[in-house]
Parts: structure tokens; sequence; C-alpha cells
């Protein structure tokens, strides 16, 4: 072997990459270091081996097929085979290259072959063909369009799931820009979202429109910009995303959302709703109206009046307990204009069953209201006088007739016609008539108390409910006195305007009214009607602008009290007046006073006694003068015993009305009586009944006390007849407590009239009161009482009510057999 052959030789020996060559035998001839090393085997356990020696059969039948397809062809062959090798775990690829070698005869004798190892590069290429393939179905499930794309909207690649979804078929888009392919408005988006992918990395949510055979598709754009290499031009993934499905069903969804706004602003309701903090998360243009833009505020920021804000609070937390509520009611908090009404209704809001919120109409129901109101004011009022007319009067005299049957209480329907109306309409005509009636109508109402009511029937016919008929005079007196006030108040002169100038006359009403009582026993409205107008036709018959009951029995009554009251006020100037004293005693049987006790001593009635007419001077306020006559005519009394040493320790009880007492100059004119006749105080001892303390008790209180400070005593009459409160009895600075004679009449007979009479004394001993008891008859009745500790009596034991004269007499009687009198009432001629 030459040099050069030897060198190239030990070249290829030790070539790392392994070289072989067989025979046609398939037997290897030559290996170098390289192929040993490969299968791990020494030269010699490699030469002369074949490769059904070395590799597992299939390998070995592969390569023996190559190997006699390379000598058979004479041509070289290119292989992959995987070889499994103990110098490696697994098979390795190799790529052989194998040469046929010729001998000197130019014909194959062998096979020369190199095996690279291409393990590594093959791993790559499979695991790059496996990304190709997961990218690949990847990209395959994408339902979008997908298209790559450089700055200018080039197209550089597509995945086109849907061919419907292009402008052009996907085969003719690489090359050509986004404004070669799009409508202007859509390539405009695609622009402008390639813009801002380039200057931010990425841009989402361009939406554009593209009309296509189908109609109008919506597409949505996600850019972003792909990782360049080296100085290569930016490109885009540009993903556009099919919605029209979802547009569709935003457009449906804001245009029923925009008819629901409407419905809402256009509704002449307003209407909001609030959530669970109370702030209100929805209104309509009709609260913005009213009320400014509540929107975000609780009721509390709302800057509406204080009490509403209050009613709001307490209805809203109905309605977020679940309750649907229902109000109306008038809001002072409205940005512009007067107060209106409004129907309100509150209700929860709920989803699946648990309250969110709360939701809110509001009516404005003003006008609404104004017509009712309207309605009825021309349904139940007489448009001229705006008195209640025949139909309301029915009802409100029904009602009077049932509540006064219940409450036993009397009252009277009284019907009022005026005397000749229609002669001033015909001079005057019908509106100066009209004027008659308004006047007399406001008089109406000027003559009755609150609680009575008055209508007009029609015409010139008007009627009065008088309820309630209580006081101290008997009902249809009252009513009587009422009426007469009426007459009185339409007898005085109208000035009303009459003819075309509108000048004043002055004109003289008169009227004939009716009166028939209720209460007593049941009637019904329509009877007592009848009889108050039968009433009324009575009064005109009997010559007008007089009264008439329907009972004869209490017009008599009525005359009769009418007729009392007539002389009563001439009584006291005419001297009809006496005051008859009744003596009072103590335990031994003496003298200590008198009751003084008034009489009338009426011309044709004769003496009439305080219970007919005391009553009628109270309510007739004559009751003043005429006390005033008493206190005066029981000082003079006094003032004369004082001279007489017999009588002067006598003291006398003066009976002083409630109205009398309450007057404020009562104390002063005490005062100027006893300066002015010389009484002393001291024996001057006034009774007061229960009901006079009763009301208003602390001006009662000092009363007493500025009289007790001129040294007047007081006694309380009829003590346990009416309130018996102690709590008013310890406050009062009395004296003398009188046990009424309706207890003691029965005292012996009846265990209750005993039983109070025993308290009634003991309570006054135990309160350091005298303790006196009127109405004494009999022995038997002073027993029981010293006995239980009452020490003064009163009664016809002792004496009747006499003049002074007789009462003096009596007690002269009294003391003949202890310490006669004589002397004193000898020289009481003056009396
Ligand atoms: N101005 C005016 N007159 C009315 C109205 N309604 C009724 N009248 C008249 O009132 C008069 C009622 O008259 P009467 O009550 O019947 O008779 P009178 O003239 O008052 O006579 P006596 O009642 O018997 O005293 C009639 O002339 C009616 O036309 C009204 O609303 N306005």
């Amino acid at each position: 072997m030459s040099d050069e052959n030897q060198q190239l030789r030990a070249a290829i020996d030790h070539l790392q990459t392994p070289i072989y060559i067989k025979n046609l035998d398939g037997r290897y001839i030559y290996v170098n270091d390289m192929a040993c090393s490969t299968l791990a085997l020494s030269r010699s356990e490699v030469l002369g081996k074949r490769d059904h020696d070395l590799f597992p059969t299939d390998i070995a039948d592969r390569l023996c097929d190559i190997d006699r397809l390379v000598a058979t062809s004479g041509q070289a062959n290119t292989s992959e085979a995987y070889i499994h090798s103990r110098m490696f775990e697994e098979a390795h690829c190799f790529l052989s290259i194998k040469q046929p070698l010729l001998g000197d005869d130019g014909q194959v004798n062998a096979v020369a072959g190199i095996a690279v190892d291409i393990d590594e590069r093959k791993r790559k290429e499979n695991e790059l063909e496996a990304l190709k393939n997961r990218f690949a179905a990847t990209l395959q499930a994408i339902p979008d369009l997908m298209f790559e794309l450089d700055l200018d909207g080039r197209y550089h690649a597509h995945h086109v799931p849907r061919e419907d979804w292009m402008v052009v078929r996907p085969s003719k888009l690489l090359g050509r820009t986004i404004r070669e392919v799009l409508p202007a408005p859509a390539a405009d988006v695609c622009y402008q979202a390639l813009q801002e992918a380039f200057e931010h990395g990425f841009s989402i949510g361009h939406q554009y429109r593209l009309d296509l055979e189908r109609g109008p598709e919506w597409f949505e754009l996600s850019v972003a910009q792909k990782a360049s290499i080296g100085h290569e031009a930016p490109r885009f993934i540009a993903l556009s995303r099919h919605i029209t499905r979802r547009k569709v069903a935003e457009q449906a969804l804001q245009e029923s959302e925009s008819l629901l706004r409407a419905i809402v602003d256009n509704t002449p309701v307003a209407y909001w709703a609030r959530d669970l903090d109370g702030r209100c998360i929805m209104e309509n243009a009709v609260v913005v109206k009213f009320v400014g833009s509540q929107l975000g505020k609780t009721l509390e920021e709302s800057g509406w009046h204080q009490e509403e804000v209050k009613i709001w609070q307490e209805q809203s937390r109905r309605a977020y307990a679940g309750e649907v509520v229902e109000v109306e009611y008038e809001s002072h908090s409205l940005l512009h204009g007067t107060p209106r009404v409004f129907h309100v209704v509150l209700s929860p809001i709920r989803t699946g069953g648990d309250i969110v919120g709360i939701v809110g109409f509001s009516q404005d129901i003003t006008e609404r209201k104004r017509h009712e109101e309207r309605i009825h004011q021309l349904a139940f009022f007489d448009p001229l006088t705006l008195l209640p007319n025949r139909r309301l009067m029915f009802d409100r005299l029904e009602h009077a007739l049932a509540t006064s049957t219940r409450h036993h209480r009397m009252g009277a329907l009284l019907m009022i016609d005026l005397d000749h109306f229609k002669e001033l309409n015909d001079t005057h005509g019908h509106t100066t008539g009209d004027g008659l009636l308004v006047e007399v109508a406001a008089r109406l109402g000027r003559s009755i108390r609150q609680g009575d009511s008055t209508a007009r029937l029609g015409g010139d016919e008007f009627v009065v409910i008088l309820e309630d008929l209580g006081g101290t005079l008997t009902s249809p007196v009252q009513a009587a006195a009422i009426a007469t006030k009426i007459r009185d108040a339409l007898n005085q002169p109208f000035h009303l305007a009459a003819g075309p100038q509108g000048e004043v006359i002055t004109y003289h009403c008169s009227a004939s009214i009716g009166v028939a009582m209720f209460g007593d026993v049941v009637t019904s409205a329509t009877e007592l009607l009848r009889r108050v107008d039968t009433a009324m036709y009575q009064a005109k018959a009997a010559g007008r602008n007089t009264l008439c009951f329907f009972d004869p029995a209490m017009q008599a009554a009525a005359n009769a009290r009418s007729a009392m009251n007539a002389d009563l006020h001439e009584a006291l100037g005419l001297g009809q007046f006496e005051l008859h004293y009744q003596v009072q005693m103590n335990e031994q049987r003496q003298p200590i006073g008198a009751e003084t006790l008034l009489r009338w001593r009426h011309p044709h009635q004769g003496m009439v006694s305080p219970a007919s007419f005391i009553a009628l001077a109270e309510d007739t306020g004559l009751i003043v003068p005429l006390g005033n006559w008493v206190l005066e005519t029981a000082c003079r009394q006094l003032a004369t015993w004082s001279k007489h040493p017999e009588l002067a320790q006598l003291s006398l009880a003066v009976n002083v009305s409630a109205r009398q007492f309450r007057q404020l100059s009562f104390t002063d004119q005490v005062q100027q009586l006893l300066v002015s006749t010389g009484a002393p105080a001291s024996k001057l001892k006034l009774e007061l009944t229960e009901s006079t303390l009763i009301e208003d008790a602390d001006a009662v209180v000092q009363r007493m006390e500025e009289l007790q400070a001129l040294g007047i005593r007081f006694s309380l009459d009829d003590f346990g007849t009416g309130y018996s409160s102690l709590a008013y009895l310890k406050r009062l600075p009395l004296t003398q407590l009188k046990i009424d004679q309706s207890f003691v009449r029965d005292l012996l007979t009846d265990h209750n009239d005993a039983a109070i009479v025993k308290t009634i004394i003991a309570l006054g001993n135990s309160l350091g009161l005298d303790v006196i008891a009127e109405g004494v008859e009999t022995e038997a009745q002073l027993a029981f009482l010293a006995e239980h500790g009452c020490r003064q009596y009163q009664g016809y034991l002792f004496g009747k009510p006499v003049p002074v004269a007789a009462f003096e007499a009596l007690l002269m009687t009294l003391n003949t057999h202890r310490s006669p009198a004589k002397s004193c009432l000898h020289g009481h001629d003056a009396e």
C-alpha cells in the first residue's frame, strides 16, 4: 500500500462516522473504529459476520435488501434505519449511504456504506411535525377567521373556517390589502385596530359590519402583534369573531330597553326603584320633573320636607318587609308650583323569592280630587248659600237621631221659612232674593253652636239640627231659646243690593220657625221632617215671625218657661225675692247659725221654690245679680245680728252658684259688701257645690284662698252626690262638709245611705272639718248622726226655712229655757 493509501486508510479508520464494506455475501470485510464503537464490538467480532448476526432480523432483512439493490443496480442508495446498538439505550436513527464497489472486472464486488447518526435531528424533526399537527388541529378548532397581516393590511396567511363569512374567496386573499378586499367602513375599523396593535401590542373589541350574501353580518376584531425576528417588518395576527347573533340579541335588548324606557318616561306616572340601602337606582322623567333627580340618593338625602321623609321611611319599611303599600298624600316637596295630591303604590322587588329593593309608582290625582270635591260639593251642598242641601241634611239628621237615641240625649230640629219672601223677589228681583238667602245662611251659622248644623232645604226654607241639648234647662226650653235667638237675628235689618245700579236697600225680614224634639222615643228622619214642617205651618198660621213646637205639651212648657223668664227679669227690680233662714244646731241643741234660702214671691203663683227658677236664672245669667242680692241681704243680716250679743255668734251660710263664683270680680264684690254692710267676715259661710269646684280647680282654689284671707269660711254642699274626689278635697280650704239630705232621709232604713253617712263623717273628722247633716227630721236620725260623730244639724226637727222675723222668734223659743235671747230679739224691730 502506498503512503498515500495508508494515510487515507488511517483517516477512514479513525473517522468519527461508522464506515463499512460488505462483500456480495453480505459479510463485513471492512469496518472502521467508529463502526466497531457504535456496535460496541471489536473489529474481529464484526469482520466476517453478516447483518443477521449483528442486528434483529427485521432490520437485518431490510439492510440486506438495500445491499442487494445497490449491488444489482450499481447505484448508490440513501436510506434511514433505526439501529439498535449496545452503545445506545434506544435505537438510533442512521442515514445510510451505500455505494457499490467495482472490482477490476468492472463488476460490483462489494458494497461500501457510511452510516451517519441523525438521531438528534430526526427527533427534532419529529417534534416539529407533532407541533405542526397540534397547531393545525388547534387552528382547525378555532371558529373565528384568522389572518396574518402586515402594517399595510396586506394578507400573508389566513384561516377561514367559514367561506360564507368572506367578501372574497380565501385563495384570492394573499398578497392583497384589507382596503382592496373590504368595503371602506369595515376596512377603516380594521386599520384602526392594526394601528392600535402596532402602538400597544394588541387591540380588542373593534366591531365592523359586512353586507354579505346572506345579509348583514357583524364581526369583532382582536389583533396582536407577532414577535418579529431581527429587522423583519411587523406582522399581526388578526382574529375576526362572528358576533352577528350576539349583536342581534344586543340590539333586540337595546330596542326593548329603550322601548321600555320610552313607555316608562311617557306614562304620566312617576316611577322609581330603590335598592336595599334605600338608594334610588331608577327613576323616570316624571320623578325628575316633580322633585328633581333622585338617582343615587336615599330618602334622607332627597331634600324633601322632614315630615314627608318620615312618612316615606315608614311606608318604605313596610314595602321592604314584603307589603304592597297604597297611600294617598299631599306633597309639599315639589320643585315647582303648589302642593299636589298623589296616589302612591310601593311594592317589593323580588328576584328568585328574595326582596332586592322596592319599586314605586306615584300618580298625580290632584285634578281628580278637585273634581271629586266639586262633585261632592254639588251633590251635597247648596251652590247659592254653600250650606248642606236636603240630601246631606237628611244623612246628618239620621246620624243625629241614632246618636241621641243611643246616648239618651235630646235634640231638636228647627225648620225656618222666611215670611213673604216671594214679595222681595217680586219687588226687587231674584238676585236681591238670592242676596237675602246668602245673608240668612250666614246669620243662621252665627246663631248656632259648634256641633249643631244648618242646611238649606230649598227656596226660602232652612233647617237647623240641634244636638245634645243638655244643660240645666229642659231641652224644649233650650230649643225655644235658640229658635228665638235665630228669629231675633233674622229680625235685624238686612242691607241688600237691589236694582240694576246695585243700590242698597234695607229689608226687614221675619221667619216662621217650626220645632220638633227628638231623642226620647225612636223617630225616623222622615217623620221628624214631617212634624217640623207641620209645626212651621202652625207658626205661619199663628201670624208668622213666631215659633211653634210640634208637641203642644212642649209648646206649653216652652211658653211657661219664657213667661217665667220674663217675670224673673222683673222680679228683682220689683223686690219679689226674699231670704228665708233655716236654723243650724250643735249637739247641745243650741242654734249656731242658719242657712239662707232664696224665695220668690210671685204676684200670681205665690211662693216659688228655687228648684223652679234657679236653673233658668243660671242659664240666662240672671243668677249673678240675684246672687249678689242674696249675699248683700245676708251680709246686712249678719251686720244687724253682730250688734246683739246673743245673736252675734250666729253664722250665715249662703249658697253661691258656679257662675257667680267664677266672676273675676267676685272677691272684690264680697270684700266691698263686707265693708259697706259692716258684716263680720268670720260669720259668713259660703256654700259651694262640687260642680263649682271641679272645673278649673286651680282658679277655684286661688279664689277660695283670697276669700279665706278675708276671714270667710267655706262649706261643701251636697257632699257625696257628685264627684267627691278626695284629691281636690284635701286641696281646698274648707271648714265644713255638708251631708246631703238625700242620704239622711233613709239613713235608718237603707244600709248604703247609713254607710255613706258614716264614711262622710269619718272623712270630715279625719280631715279636721266640721260635718253638718241637712234634712234631719227625726230624733232617731239625730241620735244616729250624733252617735257616729256628726256634731251639727239642720232640718225640720229644729225648724223649717222661715222669714227672718219667724227665725228670730224660733231662736227665742229655743233659747228660753237656757239663756233667752229675748232682750236682743226685742231690739230687732228693724228687720
Ligand atoms: N231669589 C230666589 N228665590 C227663590 C229661590 N228658590 C225659590 N225661590 C222663591 O222663593 C219663594 C218661596 O215662597 P214661599 O215660601 O212659598 O212663600 P213666601 O212668599 O215666603 O210666603 P210665606 O212663606 O207663606 O210667608 C218663591 O217665590 C220662589 O220662587 C232661590 O234660589 N232664589
